[in-house]
């Protein structure tokens, strides 16, 4: 890179001395990034200049337009304070999503954004590809619906965040948005799949300290496309860790489940609550004795929550009020099974579902048996493609973690290494499509190297393969029931104690017995068996689709802490070892030509950011040399970390720099075209050489075809010439011979005439 890159007055952010009174990071200016201290002049509070280490700045551009980049790859430093400060730039224009890299980072925005989710929204994502428009999450879900029909590949879209970070809000947005763009074809699979969000809503969801409605489970809902693969035909639910624990007990200032709640839940009183809950059952097929019989429950449950024990005998009391407890989760667990399995009974086949309020009589009156597979396990196996939406509970850290966190936050382990890979694996892939040579395939191999190791290990190895143990924190009680195992998203402490009583989630001895006698068998298994079974096949799902990836945070100045658990840090750090700034050839050309008064324009754009990039001597990257400043691809240039920012601050800086600048591209640009053009001559010349180099050989190869051709008849002419030489030969010495005949005989008459005489 040029010397010239680095500035006198670097503007770098540092981290706030007091981040609770305020933002994460402030903006100031420093003279030097060096190994050594550093003195940064803060400029948003103009107080006094601080010292600082190297490693506690970060740079940062001042050239980021004001409302923020749609995508934050493409940010001048892609470091965490500039995309904290993208996200609030965004935020603070109600522009709540933004793309970091393949991740669709969705801010709650605490507030209604009609125009944000209206039909009209709808209708324009509809077939334009990511980046045409603003970021939402229906461009997430129509790059999802025309890959299915355009690949005939399963698609999935995990969308993950803490509780109260809006993945709900993101699940219904992306199932209403596939149901209007599917209405047409698929109007029953519609009706269906809508009608079955508020009774998972109202059996699955309950109010707690941070979300009134907040889901207390994992969902996986997939849309499966028809035979021929044109359209959609159906859907399917699986639903994961039901905390049934809810039932019993839950934080103080929260309340149990919805659907066991006597307190309104939204502006409807409980009867009107209950009524529509009855109609959407009706409008799912279920039937009048189905219905009343889940109302029998769901009474027998809240009854068991007014059973109180006398304490005269304080041990027995306590295993009594246990015991009640159990059956209490068991009945509520089972309603919840069935409702899972009702839902996808009728959206295996919407259309045999009769219409809302009908509700059929039936005889039987009996809430049926837990389904074969795990709870709410889906009814569909193999056969046509699916878009598979996952609502997942994401990593909890909270007061006291126990085993329930242990397993949400190994799942979310295994996410995220299923999405690093995915995501590393589509790097890697989009540098080959675009000639780019990839410059770390050292760290690739290692990481996915890890991933496999990762991923042979299974639950109840849970505490290894979730991250590294370690020694419990010296706050740990001396009894040592404490635990802490370092996830990728930080540090967890977790309580051992009650971790086998939950695992084996036992029902008092008597229990099984009378719920056997009451309905079908009840099965008792291990909590986080089961749970690894379903976790296998989760990843087995998400496994055969391609991925697309939506997180929610809950607020801005929790951002930074929410993007470490859905692990992007990590991800802009492997991006950041390659080419992590991106940027198409037209929008770079377009941002930089202005700057740029009475430059041609008819270059294309891609000669434009080629010609400004060697002016400013930024080094390109060769197959040789892999690590340079910039990489040109085929439809955008890749920079390394930190070089656009040096091209940006070149641009922006004084006049006669940018007049410099100017002087030297078009220096470059005529250079260019002399080497163009001598090279074109150069050419030429060759090129009429070898024309009539060509040529004469062509009349020597002619020449010689000929006497190749005529060399029977040589031959033949030289036979019979040698013939009649033979012939002439011959006659010569005949006519020798009879003249030496004659001669002779003349002599010897005249001998004897002379002799007579
Ligand atoms: N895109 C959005 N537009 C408007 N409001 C939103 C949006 N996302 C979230 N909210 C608000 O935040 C609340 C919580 O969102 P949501 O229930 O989707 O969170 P969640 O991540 O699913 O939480 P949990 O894991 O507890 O279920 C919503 O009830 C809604 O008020």
């Amino acid at each position: 890179m040029s010397a010239s890159a680095t500035t006198s007055r670097r503007p770098v952010f540092y981290p706030n001395p007091s981040p609770s009174a305020g933002e994460p990071f402030l903006r100031g200016h420093c003279s030097d990034l060096g190994d050594g201290p550093v003195t940064v002049t803060p400029c948003d509070t103009g107080g006094d200049p601080v010292q600082l280490t190297a490693a506690d700045v970060c740079p940062r551009s001042e050239a980021e337009p004001e409302e923020g980049v749609a995508d934050a790859a493409s940010l001048a430093f892609l470091n965490e304070p500039s995309l904290l400060d993208n996200i609030a730039r965004r935020y603070a224009h109600d522009r709540i999503y933004t793309y970091v890299g393949p991740v669709l980072l969705a801010v709650n925005p605490y507030k209604t954004l009609a125009e944000l989710y209206s039909r009209e929204a709808m209708d324009a994502y509809r077939g334009r590809a990511i980046g045409v428009l603003p970021p939402h999450v229906f461009a997430l879900a129509d790059r999802a619906r025309r890959m299915i029909l355009s690949d005939r590949r399963s698609q999935s879209i995990v969308v993950s965040g803490e509780s109260g970070a809006g993945k709900t809000e993101s699940c219904r947005a992306i199932v209403d948005y596939l149901a209007h763009h599917s209405r047409e074809e698929a109007e029953d699979l519609c009706t269906a799949m809508l009608s079955a969000s508020p009774l998972l809503e109202a059996f699955g969801c309950a109010s707690t300290l941070r979300n009134k409605n907040s889901s207390r489970f994992g969902k996986l809902m997939r849309i499966w496309t028809a035979a021929g693969g044109a359209s959609f035909s159906h859907s399917s639910i699986e639903t994961y860790l039901l905390e049934k624990g809810r039932v019993s007990n839950h934080a103080p200032g929260e309340r149990t489940f919805h659907g066991g709640d006597a307190a309104p839940h939204n502006e409807a009183s409980p009867a009107a609550e209950f009524a529509s809950v009855v109609s959407a059952l009706g409008a799912l097929g279920a039937s009048r004795g189905e219905v009343q019989s889940a109302a029998q429950i769901l009474g027998a449950v809240l009854l068991l929550g007014n059973l109180h024990f006398a304490d005269d005998e304080q041990d027995k009391a306590k295993a009594e009020g246990r015991a009640r407890d159990g059956l209490a989760r068991e009945l509520y667990e089972r309603l919840f099974g069935w409702l899972v399995r009702r839902i996808n009974t009728s959206l295996a086949a919407p259309s045999a579902a009769p219409a809302a309020g009908s509700t059929a009589a039936s005889a039987s009156g009996s809430v049926p048996a837990r389904a074969s597979a795990e709870e709410g396990g889906s009814c569909y196996v193999g056969g046509s493609c699916y878009i598979a939406i996952l609502d997942i509970f994401g990593f909890e850290s909270l007061g006291v973690n126990s085993l329930e966190q242990l397993l949400i936050n190994h799942t979310n382990e295994s996410l995220q290494h299923f999405f690093l890979d995915r995501t590393m694996r589509a790097e890697l892939a989009m540098y080959a499509d675009e000639g780019v040579p990839a410059n770390d395939h050292t760290l690739v191999a290692r990481f996915f190297g890890s991933h496999r190791e990762h991923a042979s290990i299974r639950l109840p190895d849970v505490i290894l393969a979730s991250g590294r143990r370690m020694p419990a924190r010296k706050s740990a009680p001396p009894d040592g029931t404490r635990f802490v195992v370092a996830h990728y998203a930080g540090e967890v402490e977790y309580e051992a104690s009650g971790f086998l009583s939950k695992n084996l989630d036992a029902l008092h001895p008597e229990l099984p017995l009378l719920l056997q006698t009451a309905r079908g068998s009840l099965r008792v298994r291990g909590l986080a068996g089961g749970f690894s079974k379903q976790l296998e096949s989760l990843m087995a799902t998400l496994g055969a689709t391609t991925p697309h990836y939506a997180a929610g945070c809950l607020d801005l100045p929790l951002v930074l802490e929410q993007l470490r658990c859905a692990g992007t840090p990590q991800l802009l750090q492997l991006m950041g070892r390659g080419y992590p700034t991106r940027c198409e050839f037209e929008a770079l050309a377009s941002r930089y030509r202005p700057l740029l008064p009475g430059f041609s324009p008819t270059l294309s754009s891609r000669d434009f950011v080629a010609a400004l990039l060697a002016a400013l001597r930024l080094e390109p990257a060769t197959a040789a040399k892999p690590v340079a400043d910039f990489a040109l691809g085929v439809r955008r240039v890749f920079f390394s970390a930190g070089a656009m920012a040096t091209l940006d601050e070149l641009m922006h800086g004084s006049q006669a720099d940018v007049a410099a600048i100017l002087d030297r591209v078009r220096a470059y640009v005529a250079r260019r075209r002399w080497v163009r053009a001598t090279a074109a001559v150069s050419a030429s010349l060759w090129l009429q050489r070898r024309i009539v180099a060509r040529r004469r050989l062509a009349a020597l190869a002619l020449r010689s075809r000929a006497l190749a051709l005529s060399l029977p008849a040589a031959r033949r002419w030289a036979g019979g010439a040698r013939r009649r030489l033979l012939e002439h030969a011959s006659a010569s010495t005949l006519a020798a011979a009879e003249r030496g005949r004659v001669e002779r005989a003349r002599l010897r008459a005249a001998r004897t005439a002379a002799a007579v005489a």
